[in-house]
């Protein structure tokens, strides 16, 4: 798990202003969901935290340390459109991030190392329910198990901060529900730190352990770019995983 702290940040492209003076502190461990208003910078906010982008000015401090200079295993993110490699099955598309970090030049595991790569691949497959389609391609599996499939890619490296956006944005309601189910349950067993963004209210206010409203505090209609967005509004709300896993 990893704390984050953000300190006076902004993040200007030219002379777009997307964030402006972000305060925030995240402690271990909570489900932090975001909303707000499209392209006011949610998106930006989790490339900021995975590395792929630097901030303008400020600071972004992960377990108080300045953020690591580019992504790396202990930060895993999920999109609204799937990640998979089509060419790859379900079990392929899972060992490759395990196969990446534990053979940076090759990008291939062999022997025991593999054989343990895979134990670790099938139990997560089997606890998303994906096992017995382990061998299907991602052009033949369902939208819902694609979303699982990328959600088991981006966790089988055991992450400390999981970013998701929107991740259930293109899924049918009765699967989002399963979905849900799955994400909280793999939160407290891999003891993550969540960011999660959400156009839908109600499941942000059910998943998170803390709700981030980011908008813009001003504007000018001669010139849209010239503010930023920050969190208007950062709301405490349920603490335990648990309860919402039972709800
Ligand atoms: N690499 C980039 N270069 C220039 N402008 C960018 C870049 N990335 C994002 N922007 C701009 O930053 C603004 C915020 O984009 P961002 O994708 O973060 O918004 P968002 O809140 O996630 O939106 P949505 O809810 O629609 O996904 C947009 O105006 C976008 O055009």
């Amino acid at each position: 798990m990893a704390s984050v702290t953000v300190k006076r940040l902004w993040k200007e492209y030219g002379r777009q202003v997307v964030l402006e003076n972000l305060n925030l502190r995240i402690e271990d461990g909570e489900f932090v969901t975001i909303v707000g208003a499209s392209g006011c910078g949610k998106t930006t906010f989790l490339r900021l935290l995975l590395g792929v982008e630097k901030p303008t000015r400020g600071e972004l401090l992960i377990d108080d340390k300045p953020i690591p200079p580019e992504p790396g295993p202990d930060r895993g993110i999920v999109f609204q459109r799937y990640s998979l490699f089509p060419h790859l099955t379900v079990t392929e598309n899972l060992l490759l991030g395990l196969e990446f970090t534990g053979s940076r030049f090759l990008g291939r595991l062999f022997g025991a190392k593999r054989r343990t790569a895979l134990e670790k691949a099938n139990a997560l497959l089997d606890s998303i329910g994906l096992y017995a389609a382990r061998d299907k391609y991602p052009s033949q599996l369902s939208g819902g198990m694609q979303q699982r499939l990328s959600i088991a890619q981006s966790v089988i490296c055991e992450p400390e901060i999981l970013l998701l956006d929107e991740p259930f944005g293109a899924l049918d309601p009765g699967i989002r529900a399963d979905m849900h189910e799955i994400i909280l349950r793999l939160w407290s067993q891999n003891r993550m730190t969540v960011f999660m963004i959400s156009h839908d209210l109600k499941e942000s206010f059910q998943l998170g352990t803390r709700l981030l409203v980011f908008d813009k505090r001003r504007q000018d209609p001669q010139d849209p770019d010239a503010y930023g967005a920050t969190v208007t509004y950062n709301l405490p709300l349920k603490a335990k995983a648990t309860d919402r896993l039972a709800a």
